[in-house]
């Protein structure tokens, strides 16, 4: 059974693998994503371009009735020069997604120049979608700002890159970023971030769960998979062939697995359920994947992607 996929020319002997922010801040955490049978690459925590601790705690809370998760993290990370260092040093066959979410277009463009210039040879994910550091806007929901972005970062960049998504829900957004995503070499579109800017309340105390910004934190989990396989398939739609799907939200199954792909996803992140469950989770969503597919008859995923039905 064919269960890869292709971005860029890298090859993923597995479909599967972690959400930028979740077991990927150290290199330990790093290594046992890199370490799973059933993982076909890993991304690491978006840098920032020094360290930085984040936001203050609580600022991560799985939702009592397992329905998800609210974070509020502010952008925890070890510093770009970290991660430089693993993702240079770590050689192995599967490829590795360098997350970078800088705190200005200035930011984004000096450590883009240092990877351009660097001996990483792996994807660079530009995550234009961090809800969570107060005073900042997710960037990608400013169109001319994105577009301002990519059209400098592509004056000079030649590797493969790809840009995280917020989610969007309105058709015609999804058309504008179509627009402007269309105008660039992209490698893959990832999609989606949390959903942004969520609340919840802790029913015992009558107080919200997450301390910065009152209790406002991004959304994930079983919770957002209808919003999230939207904007798959709504961007897998409009998008340019050439460029990739990855499909990340609400991942719990591999029945959610065999949906991100029927909307379009090549490869498929696991966020929530992967800091709940552990990197077993892997494991389990590609047997329950492949089961999948031998009900259906089916022997590649190649037969399933993008192969979502609409009632005519
Ligand atoms: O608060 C965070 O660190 C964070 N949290 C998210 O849910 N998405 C992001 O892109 C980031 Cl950068």
């Amino acid at each position: 059974m064919n269960l890869t996929a292709n971005i860029a020319g890298f090859n993923f002997d597995h479909i599967l693998l972690n959400a930028a922010g979740v077991v990927c801040q150290t290199s330990d955490e790093l290594d046992s994503v890199l370490a799973s049978d059933y993982t076909g690459a890993v991304v690491t925590k978006s840098a920032t371009p020094s360290l930085r601790p984040g936001n203050v705690s609580p600022r991560y809370h799985e939702l009592t009735n397992g329905l998800g998760t609210i974070n509020s993290m502010g952008l925890p990370n070890e510093g770009f020069d970290y991660y430089m260092d693993y993702v240079t040093q770590k050689q192995t066959d599967k490829p590795i997604f360098f997350s970078v979410a800088g705190l200005s277009k200035q930011e984004n463009l000096d450590m883009l120049h240092k990877i351009e210039e660097s001996e990483f040879n792996g994807l660079v994910e530009l995550n234009l979608s961090c809800p969570n550091v107060p005073g900042k806007p997710q960037t990608a929901y400013d169109s001319e700002t994105t577009e301002e972005i990519l059209t400098e970062v592509f004056s000079f960049f030649t590797k493969p890159l790809g840009v995280k998504l917020p989610p969007y829900f309105d058709i015609v957004h999804f058309d504008n970023i179509a627009n402007i995503l269309n105008k660039f070499p992209l490698a893959f579109v990832n999609a989606i971030n949390s959903i942004g800017n969520g609340l919840v309340i802790d029913e015992e105390t009558d107080t919200v769960v997450i301390k910065p910004k009152g209790g406002f934190g991004g959304v994930g989990g079983p919770i957002v998979k209808a919003t999230a396989l939207a904007n798959v398939r709504a961007l897998r739609q409009r998008l340019n062939p050439s460029i990739k799907m990855v499909g990340t939200g609400g991942v719990t199954s591999g029945r959610d697995v065999y949906e991100h792909v029927l909307c379009g996803a090549d490869l498929v992140e696991v966020g929530s359920q992967l800091a709940i469950e552990g990197t077993s989770v892997f494991e389990r969503l590609e047997k329950e994947l492949a089961a999948i597919l031998t009900e259906k008859g089916y022997n590649s995923l190649d037969e399933v992607r993008g192969q979502l039905k609409i009632i005519e």
